[in-house]
């Protein structure tokens, strides 16, 4: 016996219609997971100074020294590395995610939007979606850039005229680099780079923990 109900091929062609968008944003929702960079690519040099008390607060900042990024991110700077490698060159990584509450503490300690993001609207790396990079040879040794990291100064401006010829090469080497996956460069530090889709991710504050704690 078929069931034949008035109006009922109509009601799944309007169904239908509903549920088309709903299917189109779930194909666009981007991917919220973080990833561990170490996890991926041993060849990438760590050097999370704000693990350490050599950065520009002077103290320890971060529990652990650990690069996590929005995964799309994550891949994205892997991409950069193996292109790097090819041609005799490695990435310094300075800082990845930075949690919010991590960010209100620099901004009280350095209020100029030059070198540290207004927490009220959220710095890319609280979003995950942010690095601060340099570059080294193949050995690991670092090439000469600009100025020191986090030296804020106009010596960290893209660009700045007094920069040795060897430093401003570098440093367009490793902006090119960043610039061909999707990273754009920040006018005011040469070593910080924004995913290109950062809106699309939200702001965090889940701390940096020795491990895990990857999620938002
Ligand atoms: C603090 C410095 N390393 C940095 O990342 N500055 C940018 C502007 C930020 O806070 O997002
Ligand atoms: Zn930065």
């Amino acid at each position: 016996m078929k069931l034949y109900i008035p109006g009922m091929k109509q009601a799944f062609f309007v169904l239908l219609m509903l549920l088309l968008p709903f299917r189109e944003s779930i194909a666009r929702e981007p991917d919220m997971m973080f990833a561990d960079l170490a996890d991926y690519d041993a060849s990438i040099i760590l050097d999370i100074r704000y693990a350490t008390t050599n950065n520009f607060t002077g103290k320890k900042v971060y529990p652990a020294a650990r690069c996590l990024l929005r995964r799309d991110v994550a891949m994205r700077l892997l991409k950069v590395q193996e292109k790097l490698r090819a041609k005799g060159y490695r990435l310094i990584v300075f800082d990845c995610y930075r949690p919010l509450s991590v960010q209100k503490h620099f901004r009280a300690i350095m209020p100029d939007y030059r070198y540290v993001a207004d927490p009220a609207k959220g710095s890319r790396h609280n979003r995950g979606a942010a690095v601060d990079v340099s570059l080294a040879d193949s050995t690991g040794r670092p090439l000469e850039m600009p100025s020191r990291y986090d030296e804020f100064s106009q010596k960290a401006s893209r660009g700045w005229a007094g920069a040795s010829a060897t430093a401003r090469r570098n440093s367009e080497l490793l902006e090119t680099a960043m610039k061909d996956e999707g990273f754009e460069p920040f006018p005011s530090e040469w070593w910080h780079f924004d995913a290109s889709d950062w809106e699309l991710y939200p702001v965090s504050d889940f701390p940096l923990e020795k491990t895990g704690g990857c999620e938002e």
